[in-house]
Protein backbone atom coordinates (compact mmCIF):
# COMPACT_ATOMS: atom_id res chain seq x y z
CA UNK A 1 0.00 0.00 0.00
CA UNK A 2 1.12 3.73 -0.96
CA UNK A 3 -0.12 5.43 2.03
CA UNK A 4 0.06 9.63 2.57
CA UNK A 5 -0.73 9.97 6.50
CA UNK A 6 0.96 8.47 9.38
CA UNK A 7 -2.24 7.95 11.29
CA UNK A 8 -2.77 4.46 8.72
CA UNK A 9 -0.05 3.14 10.12
CA UNK A 10 0.15 0.01 12.67
CA UNK A 11 1.84 0.78 15.90
CA UNK A 12 4.32 -2.09 14.89
CA UNK A 13 5.82 -3.71 11.71
CA UNK A 14 8.06 -6.78 11.35
CA UNK A 15 10.58 -4.42 9.55
CA UNK A 16 10.96 -1.01 9.11
CA UNK A 17 13.09 0.49 6.36
CA UNK A 18 13.95 3.89 6.54
CA UNK A 19 14.42 5.62 2.66
CA UNK A 20 12.81 3.70 0.00
CA UNK A 21 16.10 4.59 -2.06
CA UNK A 22 17.89 2.49 -4.35
CA UNK A 23 18.83 0.21 -1.76
CA UNK A 24 15.63 0.55 0.12
CA UNK A 25 13.56 -0.87 -2.33
CA UNK A 26 15.00 -3.67 -2.77
CA UNK A 27 14.79 -4.32 0.92
CA UNK A 28 11.07 -3.46 0.48
CA UNK A 29 10.59 -5.73 -2.03
CA UNK A 30 12.49 -9.21 -0.73
CA UNK A 31 11.42 -8.32 3.37
CA UNK A 32 7.93 -8.26 1.88
CA UNK A 33 7.84 -11.29 -0.14
CA UNK A 34 6.56 -13.50 2.56
CA UNK A 35 2.55 -12.13 3.31
CA UNK A 36 3.17 -13.14 7.26
CA UNK A 37 6.04 -10.82 7.49
CA UNK A 38 4.66 -6.67 8.15
CA UNK A 39 7.59 -4.63 6.60
CA UNK A 40 6.71 -0.60 6.36
CA UNK A 41 9.00 1.59 4.20
CA UNK A 42 8.84 5.12 5.05
CA UNK A 43 10.16 7.72 2.28
CA UNK A 44 11.00 11.80 2.35
CA UNK A 45 10.16 12.16 -0.69
CA UNK A 46 7.52 11.62 -2.45
CA UNK A 47 6.09 9.06 -6.04
CA UNK A 48 8.28 9.52 -9.42
CA UNK A 49 4.59 8.97 -11.21
CA UNK A 50 3.92 11.31 -14.26
CA UNK A 51 8.04 12.82 -13.90
CA UNK A 52 8.74 12.76 -17.35
CA UNK A 53 12.48 13.67 -16.74
CA UNK A 54 12.64 10.73 -14.40
CA UNK A 55 11.45 8.09 -16.97
CA UNK A 56 13.16 9.28 -19.86
CA UNK A 57 16.50 8.24 -19.91
CA UNK A 58 18.19 11.25 -21.98
CA UNK A 59 16.07 13.85 -19.75
CA UNK A 60 17.94 12.87 -16.67
CA UNK A 61 20.85 15.02 -16.31
CA UNK A 62 17.62 18.17 -15.56
CA UNK A 63 17.02 16.67 -12.43
CA UNK A 64 19.40 17.95 -10.56
CA UNK A 65 18.07 20.99 -8.98
CA UNK A 66 14.44 20.37 -8.94
CA UNK A 67 12.01 19.41 -6.60
CA UNK A 68 13.08 15.03 -7.07
CA UNK A 69 16.73 16.64 -5.76
CA UNK A 70 17.53 16.87 -1.95
CA UNK A 71 19.43 20.23 -3.29
CA UNK A 72 22.53 19.62 -0.91
CA UNK A 73 25.63 21.42 -1.31
CA UNK A 74 29.38 20.96 -0.58
CA UNK A 75 31.41 23.21 2.33
CA UNK A 76 33.46 25.47 0.45
CA UNK A 77 35.77 22.88 -1.36
CA UNK A 78 39.55 23.66 -0.42
CA UNK A 79 41.06 21.33 -3.21
CA UNK A 80 38.89 23.20 -5.88
CA UNK A 81 39.29 27.15 -5.17
CA UNK A 82 37.08 27.33 -2.42
CA UNK A 83 34.23 26.56 -4.63
CA UNK A 84 30.95 25.04 -3.42
CA UNK A 85 29.58 22.12 -5.13
CA UNK A 86 26.10 20.86 -5.48
CA UNK A 87 25.87 17.38 -4.10
CA UNK A 88 22.54 16.16 -5.61
CA UNK A 89 20.69 12.84 -4.19
CA UNK A 90 17.12 11.81 -4.99
CA UNK A 91 14.87 12.76 -2.60
CA UNK A 92 11.87 10.36 -4.46
CA UNK A 93 10.76 7.13 -4.23
CA UNK A 94 13.90 5.06 -6.02
CA UNK A 95 15.99 7.44 -4.11
CA UNK A 96 19.50 8.36 -6.56
CA UNK A 97 18.31 5.42 -9.07
CA UNK A 98 15.21 7.77 -9.96
CA UNK A 99 18.04 10.75 -10.42
CA UNK A 100 21.20 9.11 -11.77
CA UNK A 101 22.62 8.72 -15.03
CA UNK A 102 21.91 5.29 -15.43
CA UNK A 103 25.53 3.73 -16.15
CA UNK A 104 25.86 0.17 -14.75
CA UNK A 105 28.98 -1.26 -13.25
CA UNK A 106 29.12 -4.11 -11.08
CA UNK A 107 32.55 -3.71 -10.31
CA UNK A 108 35.84 -5.79 -10.91
CA UNK A 109 36.41 -8.75 -9.27
CA UNK A 110 39.66 -7.52 -7.31
CA UNK A 111 37.01 -4.80 -5.60
CA UNK A 112 34.68 -7.14 -4.03
CA UNK A 113 37.94 -9.46 -3.14
CA UNK A 114 39.04 -6.35 -1.44
CA UNK A 115 36.10 -6.01 -0.01
CA UNK A 116 36.47 -9.16 1.69
CA UNK A 117 39.57 -9.18 2.79
CA UNK A 118 38.67 -5.65 4.70
CA UNK A 119 35.84 -6.49 6.42
CA UNK A 120 37.87 -10.68 7.15
CA UNK A 121 34.10 -12.02 5.82
CA UNK A 122 34.43 -14.26 1.97
CA UNK A 123 31.08 -13.80 2.24
CA UNK A 124 32.03 -10.25 -0.26
CA UNK A 125 34.29 -11.69 -2.28
CA UNK A 126 33.52 -11.84 -5.95
CA UNK A 127 32.46 -15.13 -6.11
CA UNK A 128 30.23 -15.43 -3.29
CA UNK A 129 28.27 -11.82 -4.30
CA UNK A 130 27.56 -13.32 -7.78
CA UNK A 131 24.22 -15.16 -7.06
CA UNK A 132 23.16 -11.56 -5.79
CA UNK A 133 24.50 -9.38 -8.78
CA UNK A 134 22.63 -12.22 -10.80
CA UNK A 135 19.38 -11.17 -8.66
CA UNK A 136 19.92 -7.28 -9.72
CA UNK A 137 19.28 -7.12 -13.26
CA UNK A 138 18.93 -8.72 -16.48
CA UNK A 139 20.00 -7.35 -19.92
CA UNK A 140 17.44 -6.43 -22.51
CA UNK A 141 17.43 -4.95 -25.98
CA UNK A 142 18.90 -1.38 -26.72
CA UNK A 143 16.30 1.02 -27.72
CA UNK A 144 17.27 0.90 -31.46
CA UNK A 145 16.87 -3.21 -31.66
CA UNK A 146 20.64 -3.58 -32.87
CA UNK A 147 22.20 -6.98 -32.84
CA UNK A 148 24.61 -7.02 -29.66
CA UNK A 149 26.34 -9.97 -30.22
CA UNK A 150 30.21 -9.37 -29.44
CA UNK A 151 28.96 -5.91 -26.83
CA UNK A 152 28.64 -7.49 -23.94
CA UNK A 153 29.58 -11.62 -22.29
CA UNK A 154 26.08 -12.97 -21.60
CA UNK A 155 27.03 -15.20 -18.99
CA UNK A 156 28.03 -12.44 -16.87
CA UNK A 157 24.78 -10.95 -16.37
CA UNK A 158 22.11 -12.83 -14.47
CA UNK A 159 18.09 -12.18 -14.85
CA UNK A 160 17.13 -9.57 -12.02
CA UNK A 161 14.28 -7.10 -12.07
CA UNK A 162 16.56 -3.98 -13.12
CA UNK A 163 16.75 -3.72 -17.03
CA UNK A 164 20.01 -2.80 -18.52
CA UNK A 165 20.65 -2.69 -22.26
CA UNK A 166 23.58 -1.62 -24.24
CA UNK A 167 23.32 2.41 -25.83
CA UNK A 168 20.01 2.40 -28.54
CA UNK A 169 20.84 5.82 -29.97
CA UNK A 170 24.39 5.72 -31.54
CA UNK A 171 26.44 9.19 -32.13
CA UNK A 172 29.60 9.85 -33.82
CA UNK A 173 31.65 9.57 -31.59
CA UNK A 174 31.13 5.54 -31.00
CA UNK A 175 33.65 4.09 -33.13
CA UNK A 176 36.02 6.14 -33.31
CA UNK A 177 36.51 5.49 -29.56
CA UNK A 178 36.11 1.57 -30.09
CA UNK A 179 38.68 2.29 -32.80
CA UNK A 180 41.10 4.06 -31.20
CA UNK A 181 41.29 1.72 -28.04
CA UNK A 182 41.63 -1.41 -30.60
CA UNK A 183 44.72 0.51 -32.31
CA UNK A 184 46.14 1.96 -29.31
CA UNK A 185 46.22 -1.52 -27.24
CA UNK A 186 47.96 -1.46 -24.06
CA UNK A 187 46.30 1.04 -21.46
CA UNK A 188 43.45 1.96 -23.68
CA UNK A 189 43.07 -1.78 -24.70
CA UNK A 190 39.27 -2.76 -25.55
CA UNK A 191 37.38 -4.59 -23.24
CA UNK A 192 34.11 -6.49 -24.58
CA UNK A 193 32.11 -6.28 -20.93
CA UNK A 194 33.78 -4.20 -18.24
CA UNK A 195 30.96 -6.42 -16.00
CA UNK A 196 32.79 -9.33 -16.77
CA UNK A 197 35.06 -9.39 -13.79
CA UNK A 198 37.62 -7.06 -15.29
CA UNK A 199 36.94 -3.06 -15.20
CA UNK A 200 39.52 -2.12 -17.12
CA UNK A 201 39.38 -1.07 -20.85
CA UNK A 202 37.33 0.53 -23.53
CA UNK A 203 33.74 -0.55 -23.75
CA UNK A 204 30.22 0.08 -24.60
CA UNK A 205 28.30 1.75 -21.75
CA UNK A 206 25.62 -0.59 -19.81
CA UNK A 207 22.65 1.77 -18.45
CA UNK A 208 20.22 0.60 -15.98
CA UNK A 209 17.17 1.42 -19.13
CA UNK A 210 14.59 -0.90 -20.55
CA UNK A 211 12.31 -0.35 -23.74
CA UNK A 212 13.73 3.23 -23.20
CA UNK A 213 12.90 4.02 -20.19
CA UNK A 214 14.50 4.17 -16.74
CA UNK A 215 14.83 1.46 -14.83
CA UNK A 216 15.03 2.27 -11.17
CA UNK A 217 14.66 0.84 -7.61
CA UNK A 218 10.98 2.77 -7.90
CA UNK A 219 10.16 1.04 -11.16
CA UNK A 220 12.03 -2.46 -10.50
CA UNK A 221 11.80 -3.55 -7.46
CA UNK A 222 9.10 -1.27 -5.59
CA UNK A 223 6.29 -0.58 -7.76
CA UNK A 224 5.37 -4.26 -8.56
CA UNK A 225 4.90 -5.25 -5.30
CA UNK A 226 2.94 -1.86 -3.96
CA UNK A 227 -0.05 -4.16 -4.14
CA UNK A 228 0.89 -6.27 -0.67
CA UNK A 229 -1.17 -5.89 1.86
CA UNK A 230 1.99 -7.18 4.12
CA UNK A 231 3.74 -4.17 2.64
CA UNK A 232 3.14 -0.07 3.58
CA UNK A 233 5.21 2.84 2.10
CA UNK A 234 4.67 6.06 3.58
CA UNK A 235 5.92 9.22 1.18
CA UNK A 236 6.77 12.47 2.07
CA UNK A 237 7.93 11.44 5.78
CA UNK A 238 11.07 11.92 7.55
CA UNK A 239 13.00 9.72 10.25
CA UNK A 240 13.63 12.19 12.36
CA UNK A 241 15.66 9.72 15.25
CA UNK A 242 16.32 6.37 16.07
CA UNK A 243 15.07 5.79 19.73
CA UNK A 244 16.01 2.76 21.73
CA UNK A 245 13.76 0.20 23.55
CA UNK A 246 15.90 -1.43 25.81
CA UNK A 247 18.85 0.61 27.53
CA UNK A 248 20.87 -3.20 27.86
CA UNK A 249 21.65 -4.36 25.67
CA UNK A 250 21.27 -1.12 24.02
CA UNK A 251 18.61 -2.04 21.53
CA UNK A 252 17.74 0.74 18.72
CA UNK A 253 14.52 -0.28 17.23
CA UNK A 254 12.30 2.54 17.32
CA UNK A 255 12.11 5.11 14.55
CA UNK A 256 10.29 8.64 15.21
CA UNK A 257 8.93 10.52 11.90
CA UNK A 258 7.40 13.45 10.94
CA UNK A 259 6.05 14.97 8.18
CA UNK A 260 8.85 16.35 5.77
CA UNK A 261 9.69 19.84 5.29
CA UNK A 262 7.38 20.41 8.54
CA UNK A 263 9.42 20.86 11.55
CA UNK A 264 6.00 21.91 13.83
CA UNK A 265 4.40 18.40 12.20
CA UNK A 266 3.25 15.56 14.88
CA UNK A 267 5.93 13.30 15.51
CA UNK A 268 4.70 9.44 15.86
CA UNK A 269 6.93 6.86 17.36
CA UNK A 270 6.81 3.35 15.19
CA UNK A 271 8.69 -0.14 16.57
CA UNK A 272 10.17 -2.91 14.64
CA UNK A 273 10.05 -5.98 16.40
CA UNK A 274 12.95 -7.94 14.36
CA UNK A 275 14.89 -4.84 12.75
CA UNK A 276 14.75 -1.19 11.92
CA UNK A 277 17.17 -0.85 8.61
CA UNK A 278 18.03 2.49 7.62
CA UNK A 279 18.91 3.03 3.75
CA UNK A 280 18.81 6.56 3.94
CA UNK A 281 21.80 7.17 1.88
CA UNK A 282 25.39 8.59 2.35
CA UNK A 283 24.66 11.82 3.65
CA UNK A 284 21.08 11.14 5.12
CA UNK A 285 22.19 7.74 7.53
CA UNK A 286 25.25 8.88 9.47
CA UNK A 287 22.89 12.47 9.63
CA UNK A 288 20.12 10.16 11.37
CA UNK A 289 22.44 8.16 13.67
CA UNK A 290 24.29 11.65 14.67
CA UNK A 291 21.25 13.18 16.16
CA UNK A 292 20.12 10.22 17.42
CA UNK A 293 22.93 10.51 19.62
CA UNK A 294 25.24 7.58 17.77
CA UNK A 295 29.11 8.79 17.02
CA UNK A 296 31.82 10.42 18.09
CA UNK A 297 30.54 11.14 21.52
CA UNK A 298 32.63 14.23 22.33
CA UNK A 299 31.43 15.73 18.78
CA UNK A 300 27.95 15.29 19.76
CA UNK A 301 27.90 17.07 23.05
CA UNK A 302 29.61 19.97 21.47
CA UNK A 303 26.92 19.71 19.15
CA UNK A 304 24.15 19.40 21.61
CA UNK A 305 23.13 16.00 21.34
CA UNK A 306 23.44 13.34 24.27
CA UNK A 307 25.42 10.27 23.06
CA UNK A 308 23.75 7.07 23.42
CA UNK A 309 26.46 4.92 21.49
CA UNK A 310 30.06 6.20 20.64
CA UNK A 311 30.94 5.56 17.19
CA UNK A 312 33.58 7.56 15.99
CA UNK A 313 33.60 6.11 12.44
CA UNK A 314 29.69 7.66 12.08
CA UNK A 315 30.11 10.15 9.12
CA UNK A 316 33.81 9.58 8.49
CA UNK A 317 35.27 8.01 5.52
CA UNK A 318 33.39 9.97 3.05
CA UNK A 319 34.69 9.46 -0.24
CA UNK A 320 33.92 10.58 -3.75
CA UNK A 321 35.07 10.63 -7.71
CA UNK A 322 36.79 13.89 -8.23
CA UNK A 323 35.66 14.14 -12.59
CA UNK A 324 36.86 16.99 -15.19
CA UNK A 325 35.50 17.94 -18.39
CA UNK A 326 37.92 18.33 -20.96
CA UNK A 327 36.25 19.97 -23.52
CA UNK A 328 37.29 20.36 -27.51
CA UNK A 329 36.14 21.81 -30.70
CA UNK A 330 35.18 19.50 -33.57
CA UNK A 331 34.20 20.13 -36.98
CA UNK A 332 31.60 18.42 -37.16
CA UNK A 333 28.16 20.19 -36.53
CA UNK A 334 26.31 17.24 -36.33
CA UNK A 335 27.07 17.07 -32.59
CA UNK A 336 24.62 17.71 -30.24
CA UNK A 337 24.81 20.96 -29.29
CA UNK A 338 22.79 22.92 -32.10
CA UNK A 339 19.59 21.31 -30.39
CA UNK A 340 20.47 21.28 -27.07
CA UNK A 341 22.44 24.86 -26.54
CA UNK A 342 20.30 25.91 -23.92
CA UNK A 343 19.91 22.79 -22.25
CA UNK A 344 22.27 20.97 -20.44
CA UNK A 345 21.25 17.38 -22.11
CA UNK A 346 23.70 14.79 -23.23
CA UNK A 347 24.17 11.03 -23.35
CA UNK A 348 27.18 8.97 -23.17
CA UNK A 349 27.70 5.80 -25.29
CA UNK A 350 31.58 4.49 -24.45
CA UNK A 351 33.25 4.04 -21.08
CA UNK A 352 36.53 3.26 -19.82
CA UNK A 353 38.66 2.92 -16.90
CA UNK A 354 43.02 2.77 -16.86
CA UNK A 355 45.40 1.90 -14.95
CA UNK A 356 47.72 4.58 -14.43
CA UNK A 357 51.11 3.90 -16.33
CA UNK A 358 53.53 1.49 -14.42
CA UNK A 359 55.93 3.86 -14.26
CA UNK A 360 53.81 6.60 -12.58
CA UNK A 361 55.88 8.20 -9.68
CA UNK A 362 52.47 8.43 -8.01
CA UNK A 363 52.68 4.71 -7.33
CA UNK A 364 55.92 4.56 -6.13
CA UNK A 365 55.21 7.51 -3.57
CA UNK A 366 51.80 6.06 -2.71
CA UNK A 367 51.86 2.84 -3.09
CA UNK A 368 48.73 1.30 -5.36
CA UNK A 369 45.19 2.90 -4.33
CA UNK A 370 43.51 0.54 -6.61
CA UNK A 371 41.73 -2.82 -4.96
CA UNK A 372 44.42 -4.64 -7.64
CA UNK A 373 45.56 -4.88 -11.16
CA UNK A 374 42.03 -5.42 -12.61
CA UNK A 375 40.70 -2.25 -11.83
CA UNK A 376 41.66 1.26 -12.37
CA UNK A 377 42.80 4.58 -11.31
CA UNK A 378 41.33 7.09 -13.87
CA UNK A 379 37.72 6.97 -16.23
CA UNK A 380 36.96 8.51 -18.98
CA UNK A 381 33.24 9.02 -20.51
CA UNK A 382 32.41 10.84 -23.75
CA UNK A 383 30.10 13.18 -24.99
CA UNK A 384 29.11 14.46 -28.09
CA UNK A 385 28.55 18.23 -27.46
CA UNK A 386 29.53 20.65 -24.43
CA UNK A 387 28.48 18.60 -21.34
CA UNK A 388 28.49 21.56 -18.88
CA UNK A 389 29.64 19.62 -15.39
CA UNK A 390 31.14 21.69 -13.48
CA UNK A 391 30.86 25.83 -13.58
CA UNK A 392 31.79 26.72 -17.23
CA UNK A 393 28.23 27.29 -19.15
CA UNK A 394 27.42 26.10 -23.26
CA UNK A 395 29.14 28.44 -25.48
CA UNK A 396 26.33 30.25 -27.55
CA UNK A 397 28.01 28.63 -30.84
CA UNK A 398 30.17 26.15 -31.75
CA UNK A 399 30.32 22.34 -31.80
CA UNK A 400 32.05 20.64 -29.24
CA UNK A 401 33.37 17.31 -27.78
CA UNK A 402 33.71 16.50 -23.71
CA UNK A 403 35.91 14.13 -22.65
CA UNK A 404 35.06 13.68 -18.78
CA UNK A 405 38.44 12.13 -17.12
CA UNK A 406 37.99 11.08 -13.39
CA UNK A 407 39.97 9.47 -10.71
CA UNK A 408 38.60 6.10 -9.67
CA UNK A 409 40.84 5.46 -6.87
CA UNK A 410 41.17 8.62 -5.05
CA UNK A 411 42.94 8.66 -1.37
CA UNK A 412 41.05 12.38 -0.57
CA UNK A 413 38.84 11.45 2.50
CA UNK A 414 35.91 14.34 3.64
CA UNK A 415 33.11 13.94 6.51
CA UNK A 416 29.70 14.73 7.38
CA UNK A 417 28.89 16.77 10.50
CA UNK A 418 25.79 18.20 12.12
CA UNK A 419 24.98 22.02 10.89
CA UNK A 420 22.11 21.76 13.64
CA UNK A 421 20.62 19.60 15.68
CA UNK A 422 16.89 19.85 13.74
CA UNK A 423 16.35 16.50 11.35
CA UNK A 424 15.21 19.40 8.71
CA UNK A 425 18.24 21.37 8.54
CA UNK A 426 21.12 20.03 5.98
CA UNK A 427 24.10 18.64 7.52
CA UNK A 428 27.73 19.72 6.68
CA UNK A 429 29.00 18.04 3.77
CA UNK A 430 33.10 17.99 2.80
CA UNK A 431 33.99 15.52 0.14
CA UNK A 432 37.31 16.91 0.24
CA UNK A 433 37.83 17.36 -3.22
CA UNK A 434 40.91 17.12 -4.65
CA UNK A 435 43.04 17.33 -1.33
CA UNK A 436 45.02 14.23 -1.67
CA UNK A 437 48.66 14.38 -3.74
CA UNK A 438 47.02 11.19 -5.09
CA UNK A 439 44.07 12.24 -6.70
CA UNK A 440 45.71 15.26 -7.96
CA UNK A 441 48.59 13.97 -9.75
CA UNK A 442 46.11 10.94 -11.46
CA UNK A 443 43.53 14.43 -12.51
CA UNK A 444 46.82 15.47 -14.36
CA UNK A 445 47.65 11.76 -15.80
CA UNK A 446 44.12 11.64 -17.03
CA UNK A 447 43.92 15.02 -18.67
CA UNK A 448 47.11 14.02 -20.70
CA UNK A 449 45.96 10.41 -21.73
CA UNK A 450 42.74 12.57 -23.19
CA UNK A 451 44.67 14.60 -25.27
CA UNK A 452 46.49 11.74 -26.35
CA UNK A 453 43.84 9.52 -27.39
CA UNK A 454 42.12 12.59 -29.29
CA UNK A 455 45.16 12.72 -30.94
CA UNK A 456 45.10 9.25 -32.46
CA UNK A 457 44.72 9.13 -35.97
CA UNK A 458 40.47 8.02 -36.03
CA UNK A 459 40.01 11.62 -34.71
CA UNK A 460 41.82 13.45 -37.91
CA UNK A 461 39.54 16.15 -39.09
CA UNK A 462 37.43 15.63 -36.10
CA UNK A 463 38.51 17.36 -33.48
CA UNK A 464 39.98 21.01 -33.82
CA UNK A 465 41.09 21.95 -30.70
CA UNK A 466 41.40 21.44 -27.04
CA UNK A 467 38.87 24.53 -25.75
CA UNK A 468 38.62 27.32 -23.54
CA UNK A 469 41.43 27.48 -20.74
CA UNK A 470 42.40 24.20 -21.35
CA UNK A 471 44.01 25.51 -24.52
CA UNK A 472 46.40 27.08 -22.25
CA UNK A 473 46.58 24.52 -19.73
CA UNK A 474 49.90 22.65 -21.42
CA UNK A 475 52.22 22.12 -18.06
CA UNK A 476 51.35 20.00 -15.36
CA UNK A 477 51.12 22.88 -12.96
CA UNK A 478 48.68 24.68 -15.49
CA UNK A 479 46.07 21.46 -15.69
CA UNK A 480 46.37 21.41 -11.73
CA UNK A 481 45.30 24.87 -11.70
CA UNK A 482 42.73 23.64 -14.31
CA UNK A 483 41.11 21.03 -13.07
CA UNK A 484 41.25 22.96 -9.23
CA UNK A 485 38.83 25.32 -11.28
CA UNK A 486 36.76 23.29 -13.15
CA UNK A 487 36.42 20.13 -11.39
CA UNK A 488 33.42 18.73 -9.27
CA UNK A 489 32.32 15.30 -8.47
CA UNK A 490 30.30 12.53 -10.51
CA UNK A 491 28.01 12.08 -7.20
CA UNK A 492 29.59 8.76 -6.28
CA UNK A 493 29.99 9.33 -1.94
CA UNK A 494 30.22 6.45 -0.53
CA UNK A 495 31.60 5.28 3.14
CA UNK A 496 30.05 7.26 5.76
CA UNK A 497 28.72 4.28 7.87
CA UNK A 498 31.80 1.97 6.98
CA UNK A 499 31.90 -1.76 7.15
CA UNK A 500 34.69 -3.32 9.22
CA UNK A 501 35.49 -7.11 10.59
CA UNK A 502 33.99 -8.00 13.49
CA UNK A 503 36.22 -7.21 16.42
CA UNK A 504 37.79 -4.31 14.42
CA UNK A 505 37.24 -0.66 16.41
CA UNK A 506 36.89 1.57 13.49
CA UNK A 507 33.96 1.54 11.11
CA UNK A 508 30.06 1.57 12.29
CA UNK A 509 28.83 -2.45 11.12
CA UNK A 510 30.38 -5.20 11.19
CA UNK A 511 30.15 -7.16 7.75
CA UNK A 512 26.70 -8.43 7.99
CA UNK A 513 25.74 -4.90 7.98
CA UNK A 514 24.21 -4.77 12.33
CA UNK A 515 25.70 -1.64 13.55
CA UNK A 516 28.31 -2.16 16.03
CA UNK A 517 27.50 -2.65 19.73
CA UNK A 518 23.36 -2.29 19.33
CA UNK A 519 20.69 -5.23 19.00
CA UNK A 520 18.14 -4.57 15.61
CA UNK A 521 19.44 -1.59 13.43
CA UNK A 522 21.92 -2.34 10.44
CA UNK A 523 22.34 -0.03 7.52
CA UNK A 524 21.93 -0.64 4.05
CA UNK A 525 23.22 1.90 1.67
CA UNK A 526 26.46 3.35 -0.54
CA UNK A 527 27.46 4.42 3.02
CA UNK A 528 27.90 0.97 4.48
CA UNK A 529 30.66 0.37 1.65
CA UNK A 530 34.74 -0.16 3.37
CA UNK A 531 36.27 2.02 0.06
CA UNK A 532 34.61 3.55 -2.88
CA UNK A 533 34.52 1.20 -6.10
CA UNK A 534 36.70 2.01 -9.29
CA UNK A 535 33.32 2.41 -11.03
CA UNK A 536 30.08 3.58 -10.98
CA UNK A 537 28.51 2.48 -7.83
CA UNK A 538 24.84 2.09 -8.15
CA UNK A 539 24.92 -1.89 -9.60
CA UNK A 540 27.17 -2.25 -6.16
CA UNK A 541 24.23 -0.68 -3.95
CA UNK A 542 21.91 -3.20 -5.55
CA UNK A 543 24.03 -5.91 -4.87
CA UNK A 544 24.91 -5.05 -0.92
CA UNK A 545 20.96 -4.69 -0.75
CA UNK A 546 20.23 -8.44 -2.52
CA UNK A 547 23.06 -9.69 0.24
CA UNK A 548 21.55 -8.10 2.93
CA UNK A 549 17.81 -8.77 2.58
CA UNK A 550 19.09 -12.44 2.54
CA UNK A 551 21.37 -12.17 5.56
CA UNK A 552 18.55 -10.22 7.53
CA UNK A 553 15.92 -13.29 6.33
CA UNK A 554 18.46 -15.75 7.18
CA UNK A 555 19.30 -14.33 10.61
CA UNK A 556 15.72 -15.00 11.37
C1 LIG B 1 23.01 12.86 -10.32
C2 LIG B 1 23.54 11.49 -10.03
C3 LIG B 1 24.10 10.73 -11.05
C4 LIG B 1 24.57 9.45 -10.78
N1 LIG B 1 24.97 8.67 -11.81
C5 LIG B 1 25.26 7.36 -11.58
C6 LIG B 1 25.50 6.49 -12.67
O1 LIG B 1 25.41 6.86 -13.84
N2 LIG B 1 25.80 5.20 -12.37
C7 LIG B 1 25.90 4.74 -11.09
O2 LIG B 1 26.24 3.57 -10.89
N3 LIG B 1 25.68 5.56 -10.05
C8 LIG B 1 25.32 6.84 -10.27
N4 LIG B 1 25.02 7.65 -9.23
C9 LIG B 1 25.17 7.13 -7.86
C10 LIG B 1 24.08 6.14 -7.45
O3 LIG B 1 22.83 6.54 -7.97
C11 LIG B 1 24.03 6.07 -5.92
O4 LIG B 1 25.30 5.67 -5.44
C12 LIG B 1 23.01 5.08 -5.38
O5 LIG B 1 21.77 5.24 -6.03
C13 LIG B 1 22.85 5.29 -3.88
O6 LIG B 1 21.90 4.40 -3.35
P1 LIG B 1 21.52 4.45 -1.80
O7 LIG B 1 20.53 3.38 -1.57
O8 LIG B 1 22.75 4.47 -0.99
O9 LIG B 1 20.85 5.90 -1.57
P2 LIG B 1 19.62 6.58 -2.30
O10 LIG B 1 19.23 5.85 -3.53
O11 LIG B 1 19.94 8.02 -2.43
O12 LIG B 1 18.41 6.38 -1.27
C14 LIG B 1 18.24 7.07 -0.06
C15 LIG B 1 16.75 7.30 0.12
O13 LIG B 1 16.49 7.65 1.47
C16 LIG B 1 15.58 8.73 1.50
N5 LIG B 1 15.81 9.41 2.79
C17 LIG B 1 16.93 10.08 3.16
N6 LIG B 1 16.81 10.51 4.43
C18 LIG B 1 15.61 10.09 4.87
C19 LIG B 1 14.96 10.23 6.12
N7 LIG B 1 15.50 10.84 7.17
N8 LIG B 1 13.71 9.70 6.24
C20 LIG B 1 13.12 9.04 5.18
N9 LIG B 1 13.73 8.88 3.97
C21 LIG B 1 14.97 9.40 3.83
C22 LIG B 1 15.94 9.55 0.28
O14 LIG B 1 14.93 10.44 -0.09
C23 LIG B 1 16.21 8.45 -0.73
O15 LIG B 1 15.05 8.04 -1.39
C24 LIG B 1 24.55 8.94 -9.45
C25 LIG B 1 23.98 9.70 -8.43
C26 LIG B 1 23.45 10.95 -8.71
C27 LIG B 1 22.81 11.72 -7.60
Amino acid sequence: RLLQDASQLRAQYDYIIVGAGTAGSVLSNRLSADPKTSVLVIEAGGSPDAIQAIAVPFLGVTLPGTAVDWNFTSTPQEGLNNRILRYTRGYVLGGSSSVNLMAWNRGSDDMWDHWARITQDAGWSWKAVEEYYFKTSRIVPPADGHDTTGQFVPSAHGNGPVEVSLPGFPTQLDNRVIKTSKQLGGRFHHNIDLNAGKALGFSWVQSSIGQSKRSSGATAYLEPVLNRTNLDVLTNTIATRILPSKKSPLTLNIVEIATSGQPSSARHNITATRELIVSAGVINTPQLLLLSGIGPSSALRTAGITPILDLPGVGQNLTDHPFIPNYFTVSSNATFDDVLRNETIFTANTQAFMRLPKSSPLLKRFGDPSSGPGSGHTEFGFMDGFAAFGPLPPPVTGHFLTLATAVVSPLSRGNISLNSTSPFDKPLIDPAVLTHEFDVGATVQSMKDAQNFVSAPAWDGFVVAPFGDLAQATTDELKVAYARKYATTVNHPVGTAAMSPKKANWGVVDPDLKVKGVEKLRIVDASIFPVIPEVHPQAVVYTVAERAADLILRSL
